[in-house]
């Protein structure tokens, strides 16, 4: 995954409010997105994960949006996003985000198996709640996926299994990559 080692360490990092942010085009649609990197990205995805038993991808708002879009696209495996917007929709679930935001699961089906698909873990605490939201509304998670981890942050990720393409670890000057999957 050599673009995705390369967007990497050249991602510049922020200071916002005492936390390093990595500035990645994949989690933040900037420095612009080069479509081989989606395409090595989408590549790996695909490679690294148990496809045949997902009915739907699930991502959660917004930077894992483009991915999902294109492993939908190049899988025809449906995707459905779980908005910050309430819809009314009948079945729709709720629930609440770490930040305090509500975010809202449309078109989940209790028995729909499921893979999350979102660009960036950290903590976990965001794909800890939407995986719970799930599992309430009875889908089968088969799969946690992200195309960047962090793991310099403590995680409250514990039985929670995520698979990543990139770990990373974030420095004040730049990130460093400490695991990477080989293609
Ligand atoms: O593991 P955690 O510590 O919970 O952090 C990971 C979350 O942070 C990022 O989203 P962000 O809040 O930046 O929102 P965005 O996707 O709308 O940019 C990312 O897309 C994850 O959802
Ligand atoms: N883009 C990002 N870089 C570093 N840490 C993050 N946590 C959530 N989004 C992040």
């Amino acid at each position: 995954m050599k673009r995705l080692l390369t967007s990497v360490e050249e991602a510049p990092v922020v200071e916002r409010d005492g936390y390093h942010y990595l500035v990645h085009p994949i989690s933040n649609g900037l420095p612009t997105l080069d479509p081989a990197l989606i395409r090595e990205v989408v590549n790996g995805i695909v490679e690294t994960t148990a496809l045949e038993d997902v009915d739907k991808i699930v991502s959660p708002v917004t930077m894992g949006i483009h991915v999902a879009a294109a492993v939908s696209l190049v899988t025809d495996i449906p995707l459905v996003v779980v908005r910050d917007r309430e819809y009314g929709l009948p079945g729709e679930a709720s629930f609440e985000r770490p930040d305090g935001e509500t975010l809202y699961v449309n078109d989940v089906q209790a028995g729909d198996r499921v893979l999350v698909l979102d660009d960036l873990v950290s903590t976990g605490e965001s794909l800890a709640a939407v995986v719970e939201a799930l599992a309430d509304v009875g889908a089968e998670v088969v799969d946690v996926s992200v195309v960047v981890r962090r793991v310099d942050t403590d995680t409250v990720l514990t039985d929670l299994d995520v698979s990543s393409l990139v770990d990373v670890h974030v420095h004040a000057d730049g990130a460093e990559v400490v695991d990477i999957v080989e293609l």
